[in-house]
């Protein structure tokens, strides 16, 4: 039988609740930030999270995914405009099947003394064709 880790199961049960559906979610997530860590179990690797959220540690199940919380900050419209120049075409990176994406630099909201950088995505007409997150 294949195993995962997923600290924030308390028991056997919980995991198995667990689609492979709501644990590749998870992973899409938190792919790229610090709140990931690999695990190696002897015939699979998995990767685990460490507490996205204190809410999901709660609950047994996501009920979907657009109602799952997670560990993602929201932006303000406007947010978004300041970062990126209005949009400027000198902020543009690139266009992809979704819209156009573009630098942006927002505040640290541990640390207002620093700044980071960000691809803006603005989806364009085309990418309501798709789903997207
Ligand atoms: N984080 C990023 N850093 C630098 N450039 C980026 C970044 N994200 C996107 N880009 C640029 O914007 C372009 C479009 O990216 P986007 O992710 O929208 O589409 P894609 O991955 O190229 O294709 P698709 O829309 O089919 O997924 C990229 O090809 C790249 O040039």
């Amino acid at each position: 039988m294949m195993c995962f880790q997923f600290p924030y199961c308390a028991d056997k049960d919980e995991q198995q609740s667990l689609s492979p559906t709501q644990v590749s979610t998870i992973q899409s997530l938190c792919s790229g930030s610090n709140d990931c860590n690999t695990a190696s179990g002897s015939e699979t690797k998995y990767q685990s999270v460490r507490d996205p959220t204190a809410k999901l540690r709660k609950s047994k199940y996501y009920p979907s995914f657009s109602r799952m919380p997670a560990n993602l900050r929201v932006f303000k419209f406007s947010e978004l405009k300041s970062a990126t120049k209005n949009f400027s075409l000198s902020a543009k990176l690139g266009e992809g099947g979704f819209g156009s994406v573009y630098v942006g630099t927002v505040k640290d909201l541990r640390d207002t003394n620093k700044d980071f950088k960000v691809a803006v995505k603005q989806l364009g007409k085309r990418g309501f064709q798709a789903s997207f997150m």
